[in-house]
């Protein structure tokens, strides 16, 4: 016994030490590199503290000293947009760097950044600055992909990609998107029961819906009505359609997707969590197989059809991967395999980033009338007075400035990812003007866009109009007119400086789906904003004030689970949870 005992003990020491090790090897390479160094005894990323600190993290905000707190939470997933700019402010700041810090834990070297010439630099070496690991488990599920390669790999995937997302693709997304949202109005004239507005707490769940079918039609050509409960049932042999299995994977990007497929399959019925994770074993074993399908049909509509290729994503992926050179490993066409991967990240990247971009905007809608009016004046210029006059994506799309400019301001207060990760495998040089920096081998790299697109050198009093002044801590308001430039400008919508505004990264891996985002977005407003207006619903006797706090508060109790998103807006259950919007005709 006493022996067992020992080897537990000694055990239990060693494991200990690998964290003491890790963490005074940390601080010695970190203090080399001349960054603000944050010392923290603990592994941001060992899994039981990953699992616990994020439901626990209002018990430590309240209980533990600021002092200790403003530290620990550093190791907490997600925690840039609930701190902003204070790590860089109370603890990076008195050490003489404003933009950056190098977290010193008992795991890796983390240099958490929002310096824009770093982060220009970073973006633009893909070759130094990898992706991360610990995300690519996750999203290699499916296959090798754009997402999770690196090197010559990524260069195969992004060089086919790079000629998929095009115009004519952009064009689909437009018009599916239109049908998708005039399917919503219609459901909505229906629901109103003769009257012209709605209450509703499901506006939410209609943003992820209208990406969903915008993603399914235009993306892999299974065309969707608005209302296709009842008609899009499982194909023989299948438990769930596509669109089910694709729903339940992305849901469970965030955790359960790493639970074997067994286990999922297996849950018994009478456990919590059941309902959520039996169907997403079923989604896991699915999913590839309706891939392949629609794969393979596509290949056989392309050769009865004489090889023409339609305007959906996964038929230009298909043309152009089999229409590689096969002679270099750069350029060889993608295995099956390596198209379902792309396929999948094409959804898992598309689909929760558009939909919460859109959530966040109908709340900012309601909460901003005066925005909404200054749209209104953009939509009732450059559409046709006849509401049921068809959009045309050409004539239409560069004409809707306000309307981007709206996505851009929304994106940059709620960035869906709100941090781009990196890692040097070797060390790494990093220049700022006047200084340079080595990074220790092995470091992961946070780019932080919270702070980063709030700093005040760049976005405060921006494109302010003539007559009014600026508010001391404008970059923080909402305000999309920082995006349009005085009439007479060479371009008509403000063009960041490298580094500045990377809500869909930037240099060679900038986010191939950032037109098509884009165009989903305008189209979705255009086509509301058309002939109906969004506003917050008052709760009880509640003044304008009140509920405008309300609403703010709503947008800050966000968390990122993947992407950013508010929460306890989706899926909610009873008439009186969620958030209340009304949606009411106003032509
Ligand atoms: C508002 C919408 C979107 C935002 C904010 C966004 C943001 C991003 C960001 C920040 C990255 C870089 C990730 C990293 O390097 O770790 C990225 C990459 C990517 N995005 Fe998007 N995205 C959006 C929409 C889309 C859409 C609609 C698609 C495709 C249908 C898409 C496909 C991809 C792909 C394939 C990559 C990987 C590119 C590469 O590594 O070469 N995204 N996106």
């Amino acid at each position: 016994m006493p022996s067992i005992l020992l080897a537990f003990a000694v055990l239990v020491t060693a494991y200990a030490s690998t964290f003491v090790y890790r963490f005074t090897r940390g601080w010695i390479d970190g203090r080399k590199t001349g960054f603000p160094l944050v010392l923290l005894p603990l592994d941001p990323n060992w899994l039981p503290w990953m699992i616990v600190s994020v439901p626990w993290r209002k018990w430590l905000q309240k209980n533990l000293p600021r002092s200790i707190y403003q530290r620990v939470v550093l190791s907490i997933y997600g925690w840039e947009f609930w701190e902003k700019t204070a790590p860089y402010d109370e603890l990076a700041a008195p050490q003489g760097d404003r933009k950056n810090f190098l977290l010193v834990s008992c795991g890796r070297l983390e240099l958490w950044t929002c310096d824009s010439a770093i982060v220009a630099e970073v973006l633009s070496r893909p070759k130094d600055f990898n992706q991360l690991d610990i995300g690519n488990f996750i999203l290699n599920k499916f296959g090798d992909n754009i997402l999770t390669t690196d090197g010559d790999r990524w260069a195969r995937h992004r060089k086919v990609v790079a000629g998929v997302i095009n115009e004519r693709i952009s064009k689909s997304v437009f018009d599916e998107t239109v049908v998708q949202a005039r399917g919503l109005l219609d459901q909505i004239q229906t629901d109103s029961n003769g009257t012209s507005a709605i209450e509703t707490n499901k506006a939410f769940d209609w943003a992820k819906k209208i990406t969903m079918q915008v993603l399914s039609g235009a993306g892999m050509g299974t065309q969707l009505p608005w209302n296709n409960e009842g008609h899009e049932k499982p194909a023989p042999g299948f438990k769930q359609t596509y669109s089910q299995s694709v729903t339940h994977v992305i849901s469970n990007i965030a955790g359960p997707l790493l639970l074997p497929q067994w286990f999922l399959l297996n849950y018994p019925s009478w456990a919590p969590g059941y309902s959520v994770l039996k169907p997403l074993g079923i989604a896991i074993e699915e999913f590839p197989i309706h891939t392949d399908r629609l794969l393979q049909d596509e290949r056989r509509r392309a050769r009865e059809e004489g090889g023409s290729s339609k305007s959906n994503i996964l038929s230009q992926l298909l043309e152009a991967s089999d229409s590689s050179e096969k002679q270099s490993a750069k350029s060889a066409p993608l295995s099956d395999r390596e198209l379902r991967g792309d396929l999948f990240i094409f959804t898992a990247a598309g689909f929760d980033t558009t939909a919460n971009t859109i959530s966040y905007a109908f709340v900012l809608l309601a909460r901003y009338p005066k925005w909404q009016d200054w749209l209104f004046e953009e939509v009732d210029d450059i559409l046709p007075n006849d509401p049921n006059e068809e959009l045309d994506y050409i004539a239409t799309f560069p004409r809707a400035t306000r309307t981007l400019a709206f996505m851009l301001e929304v994106l940059r207060l709620f960035t869906p990812l709100n941090h781009i990760a990196k890692q040097a495998q070797t060390p790494q040089p990093l220049h700022t003007p006047g200084k340079t920096y080595w990074l220790p081998a092995n470091t992961t790299m946070y780019i932080n866009v919270v702070p980063l697109h709030r700093d005040p050198a760049v976005w405060r009093g921006l494109n302010l109009p003539e007559g009014e002044t600026s508010a001391k801590d404008d970059e923080l308001h909402f305000r999309p007119n920082r995006w349009t430039n005085p009439s007479g400008s060479a371009q008509v919508l403000y063009q960041p400086a490298k580094g500045t505004y990377v809500p869909w990264s930037a240099g060679p891996r900038v986010c191939p789906g950032q037109k098509m985002g884009q165009v989903e977005f305008v189209a979705v407003f255009l086509t509301i904003l058309r002939t109906h207006r969004i506003d917050a619903v008052a709760l009880g006797e509640e003044s304008k004030q009140v509920m405008n706090k309300r609403l703010d508060a709503r947008m800050e109790k966000s968390h990122s689970l993947l992407t950013l998103q508010m929460e306890d807006i989706y899926d909610v259950k009873g008439e009186d949870d969620g958030l209340k919007l009304r949606i009411s005709r106003r032509k």
